[in-house]
């Protein structure tokens, strides 16, 4: 076996095992509720606005698609790519790989990601959106993380679907070093 084969291999086994261990903290179906009450609290708010949603590249991909088939009003959609995590499992500085191109100026803005963990990454977008003239700014994430870390303490998303306990998730956009975004569910790896 070549060197390469043999990394693969042993990735394609960690993932794997990784994924049968994993605690299965929030099933497919309790996500599909969430979504379904954050569409329908932000159609009650957004509904007549006109608003663009900007998916917050790559963990918001998943939620936004989903929630934004529940929205059954006119909308436009653009993303945006800024990570501090960078394919790991701790978070560093923010980094922009890719800005918005849909202007915000003068409009109801909407993001959307996957989790609120400490909130840095929130609270440099709303500090971008608010500079871009945003007419209002409003977030949605399905995930909140319960712990006492919040880059600051009153940092809450307008529209959260479910809350998770203070260990390291994944699945529903969310990665494990870059893999199993496509869980069907929110997991924790055993033991972390
Ligand atoms: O609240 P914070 O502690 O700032 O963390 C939340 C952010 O971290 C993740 O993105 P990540 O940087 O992993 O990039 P990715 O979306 O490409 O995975 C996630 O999608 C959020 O955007
Ligand atoms: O727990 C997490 N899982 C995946 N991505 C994340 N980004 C911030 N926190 C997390």
């Amino acid at each position: 076996m070549s060197e390469h084969e043999s990394t693969h291999h042993d990735s394609l086994t960690f993932m794997r095992e990784l994924m049968d261990n994993a605690d299965c903290l929030i099933t497919q179906s309790q996500v599909e509720r969430a979504l379904d009450r954050m569409a329908e609290a932000i159609t009650d708010k957004l509904g007549d606005k006109l608003p663009v949603f900007y998916c917050v590249m790559n963990g918001g991909l998943i939620t936004t698609g989903h929630l934004l088939t529940r929205l059954g009003f006119p909308l436009e959609v653009d993303y945006l790519h800024a990570t501090r995590y960078r394919g790991g499992i701790r978070g560093g500085e923010l980094f922009w790989r890719v800005s918005p191109e849909v202007p915000m100026a003068g409009r109801h803005v909407v993001i959307v990601d996957d989790i609120l963990d400490e909130g840095a990454t929130l609270a440099a977008i709303l500090a971008y959106c608010r500079a871009a003239g945003a007419a209002s700014i409003s977030t949605a994430v399905l995930v909140d993380k319960r712990h006492e870390r919040k880059a600051a303490p009153d940092l809450k998303a307008d529209y959260c679907g479910l809350e998770v306990e203070d260990r390291y998730v994944f699945g529903f956009g969310m990665d494990y070093k870059g893999y199993w975004r496509n869980a069907p569910g929110i997991f924790a790896p055993k033991g972390m």
